[in-house]
């Protein structure tokens, strides 16, 4: 691995705090130089943690409720940590618990709790993130609270920091002043995770210092068909910016239990790295799963294999590379440079000498 995330969403800052140094003390004594993502929650709604993550059946009533229950939750009761829960949602709104792995509808208010009956059964994960719709549409909007944590993140000299649901440009330039007041030159990466970061994705994936696709909360924000054609474009936009991208969330999910992965999520990587996206980030597979290790090993070995493939056997195709000069001067290079690759994948020649001025 080359980049540990650290998700604020879960955990203390002082958990965190303790994982920095140990991933430090890694790069120390092994010679690693795995480098430090802190990620922002984004105001996002989230669940309790349930202590486990009990299945939810079709048909069964839960209650969600702000109430703070000190260790006497009741049965099929789950905590949220938004105040404002139970004024904002409406009888009849759906609810998707991380992006739809489980959905409720909601059937009567009472007071601080909301009932919701399961329409679609499935595991509770702790502390999973809650969305709510209203015919059709998207609903609960919440603004870029995270100045502790970034405050943490600046005295901790990350690496990086994403930030989680971007509108716009705005909030990274306004996180790059406060990062640079700070004499701090912590990277910001904009995480592609709502309706409006799709809408202004050039101008934030300009501002940025690279991109996340974030498919979980992404799916959870347009229909989930829409995914795949948004990470390519968001891709390929990177690709046009010259940004790094990274590829997040689902990319080996069945690992979190089993230890290997489906066929579909091999494809799933493959895709990804064919795309050209230059980061890929597993998620629950190495914060919860039962096999991190084998996680990261599968995603590593299917990377190269693909990247190798394309290189061995399709050469004409590893040619054809998007143009991302935009001046005059760089396509000149862009061409030279692609001009050499070629000769350089010919078998007449084999040593080239580049001389730049
Ligand atoms: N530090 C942790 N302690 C316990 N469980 C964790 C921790 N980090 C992650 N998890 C579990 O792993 C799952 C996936 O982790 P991830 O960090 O991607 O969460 P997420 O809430 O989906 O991310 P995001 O909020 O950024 O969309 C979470 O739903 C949670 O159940
Ligand atoms: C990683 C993340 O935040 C997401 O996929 O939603």
């Amino acid at each position: 691995m080359n980049v540990a995330r650290i998700n604020m969403c879960h955990g203390t800052r002082e958990w965190h705090k303790r994982v920095i140094e140990r991933v430090r003390r890694l790069n120390e004594e092994k010679g690693y130089a795995v480098a430090i993502m802190m990620d922002t929650e984004g105001s996002e709604i989230h669940m309790g943690d349930l202590g486990g993550a009990p299945s939810v059946k079709d048909g069964e009533v839960w209650t969600l409720s702000v109430r703070a229950y000190d260790g006497n939750r009741p049965e099929r009761t789950i905590t949220v940590n938004y105040d404002g829960f139970a004024e904002d949602v409406q009888v009849g709104d759906e609810l998707l618990v991380d992006g739809g792995m489980v959905r409720f509808e909601v059937i009567e208010k009472i007071g601080p709790d909301v009932k919701c009956m399961c329409t679609d059964p499935g595991l509770l994960l702790p502390r999973a993130n809650l969305t709510f719709w209203r015919d059709g549409s998207l609903r609960g909007y919440f603004y870029f609270q995270d100045w502790l944590d970034i405050d943490f993140g600046i005295a901790e000299s990350v690496d990086f920091i994403a930030v989680s649901f971007v509108k716009s440009a705005d909030v990274i330039n306004h996180l790059k002043s406060y990062i640079a007041a700070r004499s701090s030159d912590i990277a910001v990466i904009a995480k592609i995770e709502s309706i409006d970061s799709l809408k202004n994705l050039e101008e934030i994936i300009e501002a940025s210092d690279g991109a996340m696709v974030a498919r979980g909360d992404l799916g959870a924000q347009i229909p989930l068909e829409q995914v795949p054609a948004a990470q390519q474009r968001i891709v390929e936009v990177c690709r046009q910016l010259n940004k790094p991208v990274i590829v997040a969330s689902q990319l080996l999910e069945s690992m979190i239990e089993y230890p290997t992965p489906t066929r579909a999520e091999v494809a799933d990587v493959s895709e990804a790295v064919r795309q050209r996206s230059d980061a890929l980030m597993l998620s629950g597979e190495s914060a919860m799963g039962q096999f991190p290790d084998k996680a990261l090993t599968v995603l590593r070995s299917v990377s190269v294999r693909i990247e190798k493939w394309w290189r061995d056997g399709k050469h004409h195709e590893a040619m054809e590379l998007p143009a991302v000069g935009s001046s005059f001067s760089d396509r000149i290079s862009e061409e030279i440079c692609t001009s050499a690759a070629k000769m350089g994948k010919s078998p007449f020649h084999h040593e080239i000498a580049m001389l730049f001025h």
